[in-house]
């Protein structure tokens, strides 16, 4: 089946004891055995969950992986692919991460005795001259959250192979509708369902799938062992949400570039940055490796602090708010909000700057998210 319809249909038979088409939400967390040991395949909630399994079968059929695990948030399944290391193994982490990938990174498996180095991969010769004996990750994102740099996966899972170092692509901001990073040679693709995946913002959510035997059972353990699961109700509204992911990332991609052309012209705008836009210094890779650009743009607003409080205070239809990736459109200051816990020094060297916005375009009307985002800016000057 192509991507459409496993969108709709990977993972979900109808259910065997009522023909029922929507996976039932499993709520419970036990099962009753025959005798010790005597069971239906499932034992305890934590370890399986038939509503769970669905949604892993679905996304995991979605990036092509022959394996996934549902969390209960993106960073409970980097958690879990953290536990696959141990005290002194080095991880190479694309410089430009979301704050809280940062944060559990830096300020919680560092003390476990990880290290990490925050690297700009964007330039594909960085990461072989960052490589240690001792390094055994590497953790994209591809666009970057929030600067939507680009890093070349093929050529980034080259080198990993080589070196024998697993590869994680945190495929949150493309989802598998715009591009695949193991069919690109990556080891390892992470996702915040929270996002794109659910689109509907009304679930915390993680997803990790893998191809590799080996990562598999790792991970499968860790799951149950670790227990950030994602739980049957969250699973399903996930399942659900996934169901329209088609339709809904080409319509937030046609609505992000309406929006990434019109801002291009304001006066009151410094400078846009979206993977679509010709003048995006990754333009050619974005069409080598994408198919399609996203929803996620971000731009400079002249007036700095002063002029973007006043901007995220006047918009309307666009809500200030963090996370990304629902049907509503909405916009944030990743200085104060989403990116506070990376430190200011390597806010300011990535770009992150008092006038600088993130937006995640939602599925509205296209010229009502545009005279919204006017009538702001004429407030503004
Ligand atoms: C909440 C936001 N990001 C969460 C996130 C995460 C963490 O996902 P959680 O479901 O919030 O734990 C992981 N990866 C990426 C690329 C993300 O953007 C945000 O950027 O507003």
């Amino acid at each position: 089946m192509r991507f459409d319809t496993l969108a709709i249909h990977a993972g979900q038979e109808p259910d065997p004891t009522t023909g029922a088409i929507m996976t039932p939400v499993y709520l419970t967390s036990t099962y009753v055995q025959d005798g010790p040991g005597e069971h239906k395949g499932y034992e305890y909630s934590r370890t399986q969950n038939p509503t769970r399994k669905a949604l892993q079968d679905c996304l995991a059929a979605l990036e092509g992986a022959k394996y996934g695990a549902a969390f209960a948030s993106g960073l409970a399944g980097t958690d879990m692919l953290m536990h696959m290391l141990e005290a002194g193994d080095h991880v190479i982490v694309s410089d430009d991460v979301y704050g809280g990938t940062f944060r559990i990174f830096d300020k919680v498996f560092k003390r476990s005795g990880l290290n990490f180095s925050f690297v700009d991969l964007s330039k594909p010769e960085n990461f072989e001259a960052a490589i240690t004996p001792k390094t055994k990750m590497v953790w994209v994102e591809t666009p970057t959250n929030p600067m939507l740099k680009l890093i070349d996966l093929a050529r980034i899972a080259e080198v990993a192979k080589k070196r024998g170092i697993i590869s994680v692509a945190d495929n949150t901001f493309m989802t598998p509708y715009f591009q695949k990073p193991l069919d690109l040679g990556f080891d390892v693709v992470a996702h915040s369902t929270t996002k794109y995946l659910n689109g509907h913002s009304d679930v915390v959510g993680g997803f990790v799938c893998t191809s590799r035997d080996d990562i598999a059972e790792r991970m499968y353990f860790l799951q149950n062992a670790v227990g950030g699961v994602s739980g049957a109700f969250d699973s399903f509204l996930v399942l659900r949400g996934v169901k329209t992911l088609h339709v809904r990332m080409d319509r937030h991609a046609q609505n992000a570039m309406k929006v990434a052309q019109y801002l291009s012209t304001h006066k009151q705008v410094k400078k846009v940055t979206y993977p679509g836009l010709e003048t995006h210094p990754q333009y050619a890779l974005a069409k080598q490796q994408m198919t399609g650009f996203g929803g996620m743009l971000t731009f400079d607003i002249h007036g700095g602090l002063e002029a973007a409080r006043t901007f995220l205070k006047t918009v309307k239809v666009f809500a200030c708010a963090e996370s990304l990736g629902g049907v509503e459109s909405l916009i944030e200051h990743p200085a104060i909000m989403t990116h506070a816990s990376v430190p200011k020094e390597m806010r300011e060297k990535l770009g992150i700057l008092d006038g600088f916005i993130r937006l995640s375009v939602g599925i509205e009307d296209a010229q009502d998210l545009i005279d919204d985002l006017a009538q702001a800016l004429d407030r503004v000057k």
